[in-house]
Order: C-alpha cells, then sequence, then structure tokens
C-alpha cells in the first residue's frame, strides 16, 4: 500500500460543496466517488448531479436522509447526470432523469469495505475514493477548524462523507475526508480524521459502513 494517497493530487475531486438546508451527505458522497471513478477510468473530471439523486433514489428520503447503497445502486442502474444538467436546489422535488439531456456517467455495481477494519479502508482508498460515514453531531466535529482531528466524537454516525486519501503528519496517520459543507468549514472543506489501528470502528466510526462504486 502506498503510505499516502490524495485523489485530489490526481485531479481525480471536483470543489467542495454545500448540501445546504437539505440532509442529502448522502447523495454527495455518493456523487463524489462517482466523479473520482469516472476521472481514473476515463481521464474526464465531471461534476454529477446530487439533485438528480435526492429526487430519482426512491429508496433513499430526499432531504430527510438517505442510505449510501441504494444511490450508488441508482447510479449503476440509470447511469447518473451531469450537475450543470440537473443542478441541486436543496429540496426534493419530482424525478427529471428522463427529461434532463446530455451524456450520463455510468457505473457497474457497488462494492463494500470490510467494516471495522483500518487495512480494508486503506486499501480501498489506494484505487478510488470511498464513501465512509462518521458521528457529526458532536460539537467538535461541527466547530472543527483544522489539524488532525482526535475527537471528540463517539461512533453514532449520522452523516456521510467522502475518503480521498490518507497519509502521516507528525507521526499521526490520519484519513483525507472530503466534506460537503461548503468550503468555509474545516481545511478547505475538508478534515483529516486520526486513523485509528486495526480492528475498531475508528475515529467517529469512520471505519464503519464504507461503499464505492465499481466501473469497468
Ligand atoms: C446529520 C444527518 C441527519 C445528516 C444526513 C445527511 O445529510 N445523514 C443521513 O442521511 C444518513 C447518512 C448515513 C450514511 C449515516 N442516513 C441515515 O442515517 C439513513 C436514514 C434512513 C431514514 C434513510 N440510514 C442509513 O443510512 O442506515 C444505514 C446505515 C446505518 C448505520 C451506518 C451507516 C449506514
Amino acid at each position: 500500500l502506498p503510505e499516502s494517497v490524495d485523489w485530489r493530487a490526481k485531479g481525480a475531486v471536483t470543489p467542495v460543496k454545500h448540501q445546504g438546508y437539505c440532509e442529502s451527505c448522502w447523495a454527495f458522497s455518493t456523487v463524489a466517488t462517482v466523479e473520482g471513478i469516472n476521472k481514473i477510468k476515463t481521464g474526464n473530471l465531471v461534476e454529477l448531479s446530487e439533485q438528480e439523486l435526492v429526487d430519482c433514489d426512491k429508496q433513499s428520503y430526499g432531504c430527510n436522509r438517505g442510505y449510501q447503497s441504494t444511490s450508488l445502486q441508482y447510479v449503476a442502474q440509470n447511469g447518473i447526470h451531469l450537475r450543470a444538467k440537473y443542478p441541486y436546489i436543496a429540496k426534493q422535488q419530482t424525478c427529471r432523469a428522463n427529461q434532463v439531456g446530455g451524456p450520463k456517467v455510468k457505473t457497474n455495481g457497488v462494492g463494500r469495505v470490510q467494516s471495522n477494519n483500518e487495512g480494508s479502508l486503506l486499501n480501498a482508498i489506494a484505487h478510488q475514493p470511498v464513501s465512509v460515514v462518521v458521528e457529526s453531531a458532536g460539537r467538535d466535529f461541527q466547530n472543527y477548524k483544522g489539524g488532525i482531528f482526535e475527537g471528540s466524537c463517539g461512533t453514532k454516525v449520522d452523516h456521510a462523507v467522502t475518503a480521498v486519501g490518507y497519509g502521516k503528519s507528525g507521526g499521526k496517520g490520519y484519513i483525507l475526508i472530503k466534506n460537503s459543507w461548503g468550503p468555509g468549514w474545516g481545511e478547505n472543506g475538508y478534515i483529516r480524521i486520526r486513523r485509528a489501528s486495526g480492528n475498531s470502528p475508528g475515529v467517529c466510526g469512520v471505519y464503519r459502513s464504507s461503499y464505492y462504486p465499481i466501473k469497468n
């Protein structure tokens, strides 16, 4: 495994977005992982539509929370349009996937990372950006400004984000995470969460539920 990975340096990560007053983190995380694998496989970095998932993933609940798994499944079954063609409005509307024109990015399936295992997650991140979950409800997480975050936080995960790398700084291992609370939060929209070693739910539960898109 490489010592460190940063998919931003490989041009596989689009600018940080803001989900607004809508519990659609699951859609932002799924989109970020599909943008990543699409760049890796085709060389093209394109911004994809979170709004399509909010409106069209019928197993999720739009702005009232959703699933990593079903939204990734939606993309594997239906493809997903460009963000410019199906822009984000932070409220659920009728699905317009069949009215929107333009190209779709297609994937072929959904992969799941072994839960509560550092090595499995690092291996997955070495291949592509991965959808992960964290407990985001705590004050320390909400007010995070920078540095390697060690808590305090529990493992009652409530928020989907995207692991886009990992590394070590000052002898401390971390997972590099893209959030969807705008570039003003944390480190230009990112957070580095301390890497707990071996089998555990991870700091803030970050090892608990990780998924990635499969693209041939
Ligand atoms: C502070 C939160 C309400 C923010 C929102 C996103 O903005 N959270 C969510 O939408 C979270 C994301 C999930 C991956 C942990 N979704 C959820 O909590 C949904 C809720 C049901 C009603 C659709 N449940 C859900 O995803 O259950 C599967 C799961 C359980 C435990 C860990 C990971 C995944």
